[in-house]
């Protein structure tokens, strides 16, 4: 089977920071019809992030040209914890956190990759059975402490302390790589730009035990950086997670659209599947006429879509019309509220009051005088309606089941009131 040139491509994307053997990988590819990958990930969290789209946009690459993606979850290494890319020590995770957390990415990255030519492996299978002679005996002889301190991770770390666990990840995640290289016929490993000396420490064990021809491959990812300097993956609520009940479809995809014109062909590169035509046209559009913000929309579209499906990115462009034409009337409280997350809220009682009253107790307004000239201007919205009626009475129990009043003044000044 011919396959496209998938390395080509990956560095058209600005996908890769440094590969081990790019030229016996390439051979190993031209010779062989399949490659079987992994990534892996502790579970530190209860859920993926956007972060993690990172790697995974590249396993889902692979799997799309038709290679085999594996993913690792770090049920073992988890319960150590990695050094890479962190000042200080970690706090240690229970059993039941990892557990946990291991069941709610398993969930998510089948979302992501399907069943179909793709697996999740869990190295507590392998490590949490390993003992500790064997370990020292089997795989401790073949790493030199000297080498092992001079890694990166552990390099910059010697100033301010590092236990012994967390000094020993590099060997586990090594053992991982050996382990999956002969029972399962993994060839390659990727990761983020700090996991090179961990996956380097894989290759070199693999070269160790099974011979220096042994096709062993390594891959890392560059770091995603924003134009304005900003961490990538944080909005102003924190972390973009993948699961709707922590970032709903509608905020995933406004963090998408929200991007600078000097970030979005990098991201569509990144976090698309679109082809290298359609891309540099959205490049152009960028360039030419910036306002209208094609190329935002396409990469909010198609990233929703990757991670919500057509469903969530639905929704997410029924409530950003709705805000947009001031026509929420028909979203539901729940809608409402993910919609309004981010904007300015107040407090409101229950009992019916006066709209040029609301409008200053709720701060909407700063004077009386300002509220009357707003109303008859017919700048405020009420629940979607416009109100230009100075006597005009608002009820907060009526619409959003009496939970919220939503004020709009001008155009798309959105406030959301809590009725108590
Ligand atoms: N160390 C990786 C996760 C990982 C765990 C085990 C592996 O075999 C590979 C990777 C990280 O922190 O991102």
């Amino acid at each position: 089977m011919a396959k496209f040139d998938i390395l080509e491509d990956l560095k058209w994307r600005g996908a890769i920071n440094q590969e081990t053997d790019e030229e016996g990988l390439r051979k190993y590819l031209a010779e062989h019809d399949d490659l079987s990958l992994y990534c892996g990930t502790d579970p530190t969290g209860d859920s993926l992030h956007i972060g993690h789209l990172i790697p995974f946009m590249i396993l889902k690459r692979f799997q799309m040209a038709g290679y085999h993606p594996v993913i690792l979850i770090g049920g073992g290494t988890g319960a150590i914890g990695d050094p890479s890319g962190r000042k200080t020590e970690r706090v240690l995770q229970t059993a039941e956190q990892v557990k946990h957390n291991e069941e709610a990415l398993t969930n998510q990255m089948k979302k992501l990759f399907g069943t179909e030519n793709f697996e999740i492996k869990n190295n507590a299978d392998w490590l949490g059975k390993m003992n500790l002679l064997d370990f020292l005996r089997d795989y401790g002889k073949y790493f030199q402490v000297n080498n092992m301190i001079n890694k990166d991770v552990v390099a910059s770390r010697l100033e301010n302390g590092i236990s012994f666990t967390e000094f020993s990840y590099q060997i586990l995640q090594a053992i991982d790589f050996h382990h999956m290289n002969v029972n399962d016929g993994v060839q390659m490993q990727i990761g983020g730009s700090d996991q090179w000396g961990n996956i380097t420490a894989g290759i070199d064990l693999i070269h160790k035990l099974e011979g220096s021809d042994r096709p062993a491959f390594g891959l890392t990812i560059p770091l995603m950086l924003k134009a304005d300097g900003t961490k990538f993956g944080k909005s102003a609520g924190g972390a973009v997670w993948l699961d709707p009940e922590k970032t709903s479809p509608y905020e995933f995809y406004q963090f998408w659209i929200n991007q600078d014109d000097r970030d979005v062909v990098k991201y569509l590169k990144y976090f698309t599947f679109l082809d290298r035509e359609e891309i540099e046209a959205l490049a152009k559009a960028t360039e030419e006429e910036p306002w209208k913000r094609t190329a935002q929309k396409r990469l909010a579209e198609e990233v929703t879509k990757f991670v919500h499906g057509q469903e969530g990115l639905k929704e997410a462009q029924m409530i950003t019309e709705a805000l947009f034409s001031g026509e929420i009337k028909d979203l539901s409280v729940k809608q409402i509220e993910s919609a309004l997350k981010s904007a300015p809220s107040a407090e409101t009682s229950s009992e019916a009051k006066n709209i040029v009253d609301f409008l200053v107790e709720t701060k909407i307004e700063s004077s009386k005088r300002q509220a009357r000239e707003d109303v008859s201007n017919g700048a405020i919205y009420v629940n979607g309606e416009r109100e230009d009626d100075l006597d005009f009475v608002i009820d907060p129990a009526a619409g959003f089941d009496g939970k919220y009043v939503i004020i709009r003044k001008g155009k798309r000044k959105y406030t959301l009131v809590h009725v108590k």
